[in-house]
């Protein structure tokens, strides 16, 4: 007896071996993986889903966010990075406490969990807060604790030992759902002894590293100043690139960046929106593709993004590449819909963003019948162009239903808003006296 069938659903594999689209296919879930996919099934199980009139796939996968920045969505708007971080976020992450990352992460969950998010790469900070609020919430996680250094030696060593802590404690918690990873945030804010450490330590982990690279200009001509290269010869000079990389933005790359990150098969993680809003750049997403480089997308942190619709992503990861290049024929939907599941599963080592047989069972079942998405004549085009993270009716996680019918099963929507309404209001009032 299996314990989810989904029927009648029109079904999107994106399994690269098998047909992408099956009309009227059957999905079969048992113990949290996919145990079949077919156009019927013999089988019986507890729950059976209709799909009807409905698209069934792989649920998304966000491959670089801040969960917990949920509570600093529109908190500073309508500036560049730099100002943005250095005026205005970090002083109110200074101020953040356990609770308030509980709050945002738990907040974070339920808008991914109603918009179609089942995994997600997070780098952030009160990261065993973070671990927490994942396990709660039911979904899938690789989570990193993001570690600045300045140059500063000792605060290095914390903050190395921060994260191996919490590699060591979380690695393969909550039914496997939660994987962990290294998160040296930037090359211009860890030194280069933090980043050679943070290696060899990930190496001796068998974990991945995490880290944003080449996401403004400013931090090219810092690299440039500070070690005579870009962030991206900087790193493989010290030997850190390898397919253990997940590189977040990756906008402000030469011809000869692009040739070493598909030599050392660094993953690369999109985040247009982010981009723009920051106003940092248009990366060369379709150079990358052509070379055959492990493109995903993320949306970034709610404070610069406002929200983390992958949905939202994909549309305007296509729209800015035909729009940069005057060419509408790049990066078409499918190539898109791949960076948004299976390219995503890819770069976190986990498998998912597949329906194929032995593979987890993330699966979303996104509804059709509504006017936005009437009349339908190619599934694919309207997953991409169409489509909202609202209209997805149902999130399954590891075989575990999330949301049915647009209803959350395990979470209270109201009472995380209102717990994150709160934080959100007392954590800037800490912020305001201590401006005074
Ligand atoms: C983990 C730290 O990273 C900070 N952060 C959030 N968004 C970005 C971004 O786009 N570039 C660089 N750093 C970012 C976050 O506030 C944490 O301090
Ligand atoms: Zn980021």
């Amino acid at each position: 007896m299996a314990d989810i069938i989904i029927e009648n659903g029109t079904v999107l594999t994106m399994d690269p071996a098998n047909e992408h689209t099956l009309k009227e296919g059957t999905v079969v879930i048992e113990d949290g993986l996919i145990k079949d996919i077919s156009l019927s099934t013999n089988e019986r199980a507890d729950t059976v889903i209709d799909a009807s009139g409905c698209v069934v796939m792989p649920g998304l996968i966000n491959t670089h966010t801040h969960a917990g920045m949920t509570l600093l969505r529109g908190y500073a708007d309508d500036m560049a990075l730099n100002q943005w971080l250095e005026d205005n976020i970090w002083p109110v992450e200074a101020q953040m406490s356990d609770d308030d990352i509980y709050a945002g992460t738990l907040l974070a969950c339920v808008e991914m969990i109603k918009s179609g998010t089942t995994s997600f790469a997070d780098m952030y900070i009160h990261v065993e807060m973070v671990a927490k609020a994942v396990e709660r919430s039911g979904m899938r996680a690789a989570l990193s604790y993001g570690m600045i250094d300045f140059g500063d030696s000792i605060r290095a060593d914390r903050e190395l030992e921060e994260g191996k802590r919490f590699v060591k404690k979380w690695n393969g918690s909550a039914d496997g759902r939660i994987t962990t990873m290294y998160g040296p945030h930037a090359p211009n804010t860890c030194s280069e002894e933090l980043l050679i450490r943070v290696r060899e330590q990930a190496e001796h982990d068998n974990v991945k590293v995490h880290i944003h690279v080449l996401e403004t200009e400013d931090e090219l001509n810092q690299m440039k100043e500070q070690y005579g290269m870009c962030s991206v010869n900087m790193l493989d000079r010290i030997g850190f690139l390898d397919n253990n990389i997940l590189a977040a933005h990756c906008i402000w790359l030469s011809g000869g960046d692009i040739e070493i990150l598909r030599e050392r098969k660094v993953n690369v993680s999109h985040n247009p929106v982010s981009n723009m809003k920051l106003g940092s750049g248009i990366a060369p997403v379709k150079e990358l593709i052509d070379k055959g480089i492990n493109v995903s997308l993320g949306t970034d942190g709610c404070a610069s993004n406002n929200n983390l619709d992958m949905f939202e992503e994909m549309k305007t990861a296509t729209l800015m590449q035909k729009v940069s290049k005057l060419d509408p024929s790049l990066v078409p939907a499918d190539t898109v819909l791949k960076m948004g599941t299976s390219n995503g599963g890819r770069a976190l080592g986990i498998k998912s963003g597949i329906l194929k047989k032995g593979y987890n069972a993330d699966v979303i079942i996104v509804d059709m019948n509504k006017p936005h998405l009437t009349p339908l004549y190619d599934p694919i085009s309207h997953i991409v162009y169409s489509a909202r993270g609202s209209d997805v009716r149902t999130t399954i996680v590891q075989g575990q239903i999330l949301m049915d019918n647009y209803e959350l099963k395990f979470l209270d929507e109201n009472t995380v808003m209102e717990d994150a309404r709160k934080a959100a209001a007392d954590l800037i009032e800490r912020v305001d006296i201590k401006r005074e």
